[in-house]
């Protein structure tokens, strides 16, 4: 510790030196005070030693707790991204499942369990609202035949073109699905059966002009399409019941063509 007042030391220091001094009634304190002097000066000098060696010591404590708390935090934030991501991925799991669950792989329309889902749901609302809705079945035309003559290869390229037509021809809030091989279910809510047929006619027109190509080959293909309007009291099933059985006679009648159920006409 620095001394306060070197210059005084000094004189204190020769003075009790000083053989002169000896017998002064002085000498005695001032030898006391000096002595209490310098054990103070070693108290204060030991108590700032220690002061600043506590201090050192809770500054770098206070160091390591923040770096503590900073370490912490990152890897706080480490696990919370490693969550979002989880999340994220169970998100997109969840979706691609409930897509596979609900839509067909290969032409990505919705599957036959989505269709009766709605379907009962429309027939649900039928019997609240008396809402009239239409179902339209279509099968493609001796399918077989384009699959033996061009692969199965080309066959699946033709569904898959034929699903996109049929999907952009109907209105927003028409449902167009598979039902099954080369067969397509068309829900056709807010409809009546004479309504229902236009549609039907103008989406028959768009798959008898398209083209189906893959790689070399390059086919045409038609498809035939029964038609039946929801009927009080019958359960959805029935309904497509009807709509098959106007197929069967769309097919028996020369395919490429339509026919309703139960219509007078017998169309
Ligand atoms: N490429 C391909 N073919 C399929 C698929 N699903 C069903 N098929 C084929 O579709 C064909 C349907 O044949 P059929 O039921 O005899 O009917 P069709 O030849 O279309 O004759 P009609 O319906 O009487 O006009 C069968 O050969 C099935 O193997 C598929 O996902 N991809």
């Amino acid at each position: 510790m620095k001394q306060p007042n070197q210059s005084l030391e000094a004189h204190i220091h020769a003075l009790l030196e000083d053989p002169a001094q000896q017998d002064n009634p002085l000498r005695e304190p001032l030898v006391s005070l000096w002595a209490n002097h310098q054990d103070l000066a070693r108290r204060i000098d030991r108590i700032s030693r220690i002061s600043d060696a506590y201090q050192s010591m809770a500054k770098q404590q206070e160091q390591s707790l923040t770096e503590r708390l900073n370490k912490q935090l990152r890897q706080l934030e480490k696990v919370a991204r490693i969550s979002d991501r989880y999340q994220n991925m169970m998100r997109d799991l969840n979706e691609a499942l409930r897509e596979a669950s609900t839509h067909d792989a290969l032409t990505g329309l919705p599957n036959r369990r989505l269709l009766v889902d709605r379907l009962k749901k429309e027939a649900e609302r039928y019997a609240r609202y008396q809402r009239p809705f239409t179902i339209a079945m279509l099968d493609v035309d001796h399918f077989k035949t384009i699959n033996d003559q061009y692969g199965h290869e080309l066959g699946d390229s033709a569904l898959t073109e034929i699903a996109r037509v049929l999907d952009a021809e109907i209105r927003e809030q028409d449902l167009c699905g598979r039902w099954g091989g080369e067969e397509f279910l068309i829900l056709l809510p807010e409809t009546q059966a004479d309504a229902a047929a236009k549609v039907m006619e103008r989406v028959r027109t768009a798959i008898e002009n398209l083209t189906i190509r893959a790689q070399t080959d390059s086919v045409n293909a038609t498809i035939s399409i029964g038609i039946a309007e929801y009927q009080p009291g019958e359960s959805y099933s029935e309904t497509i019941n009807q709509a098959d059985h106007a197929l069967l006679v769309a097919k028996r009648g020369g395919r490429n063509q339509l026919s309703t159920a139960r219509a007078p006409s017998g169309a």
